[in-house]
């Protein structure tokens, strides 16, 4: 993707409408997967359109599994093979998909092929070595192609036994246990996942339970340290499934809701939703938004007097929502610190290291803290900022609220949202006045 392009945004007065939100990517992928490994077909409505999940869907072709898309509708018809990958051999490109690798390694290195997993330059930047590490107690035989800890992984036949008793690290991404736990159930054998460490983004730990019980499987948990799955559990299709909206995709239009005035409502998450980025809403309302719940829609308003707090948060729950945070953070009045998102340094960018520097170039005062940041807008905006975007789907959306705050702003590379939401811009545009 070119880097020469970009996307002037003039300053945005105020905003006002209705969003229909694209299918949320980690339900998008986690329901994939689990519907090829299930016995019978399942029907899934509203899945979303967009790399992330092109790269599962490409995947799961290439390992045997059948699905056809209903015409041009975003739903789909996934065939379960019930158990064991068909395609024994091979060579799988995840872009820089954390839902399609981490997820695909765990049921791949339980599978008994030989297999390879690559994605971008990135995303062999992105640790997986506590998965691995994981994986091979229970006799995975994976090797690392390049740099110890990373991706590109090399999988070969082995003999797995669960053995009881399994531990991951929980401390640098909630993915690795969540691959896990989806994974386990191949074995057909009992087994306890032991959580090492504090385990950081739990709520996505809940996405996992809750569809692996959508597809028959009960998953049992003392706190957020033990997790047991009972021996001959088998996944089997629920029939249907609908896709909810992104929760994080719809943090942006809350949050420009918030800032511009609104009301902005987005349609496809409400408090109903089983998406932990659906508490985004409950930090704008600490922020002093107006915000209204419905059961599958949340409805965001700025405050009477037009003006957020700041405040002083731990995010450690939405850690890509929080990113929404830190712009919306230019429209208050004073400093907003976020904390506990250590694990923003290792996602599509160094998140702390490129937020603080984007931040600053539009006159922003930031701290960057090893697992912090603190923002506190400029007395006057710096206009024209030419924000780098990272190769980061979230840098790109999240800074479009910047025009909001009043000045014109030029996101680079605005296509890098293909990530989540390839139509995020036009998107923006709708509810523009
Ligand atoms: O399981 C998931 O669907 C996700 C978990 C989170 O990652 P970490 O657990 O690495 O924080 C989140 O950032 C990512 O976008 C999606
Ligand atoms: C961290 C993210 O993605 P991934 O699923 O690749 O980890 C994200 O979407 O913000």
């Amino acid at each position: 993707m070119s880097d020469l392009e970009f996307l002037d945004l003039a300053p945005i007065q105020s905003v006002k409408g209705t969003v229909v939100l694209p299918g949320s990517k980690s339900i998008s992928n986690r329901t994939l997967l689990l519907a090829a490994l299930a016995e019978g077909k399942t029907e899934v409505k509203g899945l979303l359109a967009s790399d992330d999940v092109h790269y599962m869907l490409e995947a799961l072709k290439t390992l045997g599994v059948n699905w056809t898309q209903q015409g041009e509708s975003r739903d789909f018809i996934v065939e379960g093979v019930a158990g064991a990958l068909p395609v024994k051999s091979a060579d799988l490109f995840l872009g820089n998909a954390g839902t399609a690798f981490r997820p695909l390694t765990a049921a791949l290195a339980l599978g008994a092929g030989t297999y390879r997993l690559s994605g971008v330059p990135r995303m062999h930047e992105r640790p997986i070595g506590d998965l691995v590490d994981a994986l091979r107690q229970l006799g995975a035989d994976i090797a690392y192609e390049q740099n110890e800890g990373y991706p590109p992984l090399a999988i070969k036949p082995a003999n797995i036994a669960a053995n009881g008793s399994v531990k991951v690290k929980g401390n640098v991404s909630s993915q690795f246990l969540t691959a896990l736990l989806m994974a386990l159930p191949l074995t057909g054998e009992a087994a306890t996942v032991e959580v090492v460490g504090e385990l950081i983004s739990k709520p996505y730990i809940e996405i996992t339970l809750n569809l692996m019980n959508k597809f028959g499987v009960t998953v049992t948990r003392d706190g957020w340290e033990k997790f047991h799955i009972a021996a001959g559990q088998r996944y089997v299709s629920p029939g249907l499934v609908h896709v909810e909206g992104d929760a994080s995709s719809a943090s942006y239009f809350l949050a420009a809701g918030a800032m511009g005035l609104g009301p902005v409502r987005v349609e496809g998450v409400g408090k109903e939703s089983i998406q932990g980025d659906k508490r985004f809403a409950e930090t704008l309302e600490q922020m002093g938004a107006q915000i209204i719940w419905g059961d599958n829609w949340i409805e965001a308003s700025a405050p009477l007097n037009g003006q957020l707090n700041a405040i002083d948060v731990d995010l450690n729950h939405i850690p890509d929502a929080a990113m929404t945070i830190a712009v919306a953070a230019l429209k208050a009045n004073g400093t907003t610190t976020i904390r506990n998102i250590a694990s923003w340094r290792v996602k599509e960018t160094d998140r702390l290291s490129a937020m603080a520097t984007e931040l600053r170039k539009v006159g922003a005062l930031v701290e960057e803290g090893e697992d912090y940041i603190s923002v506190t807008p400029p007395e006057a905006f710096i206009p024209n900022a030419a924000i780098d975007t990272y190769d980061d789907h979230r840098m790109a959306m999240c800074f479009s609220l910047v025009a909001l705050a009043g000045v014109p702003v030029r996101i680079n590379d605005p296509k890098c949202t293909a990530k989540t939401f390839p139509t995020y811009f036009d998107v923006l545009a709708g509810i523009c006045n």
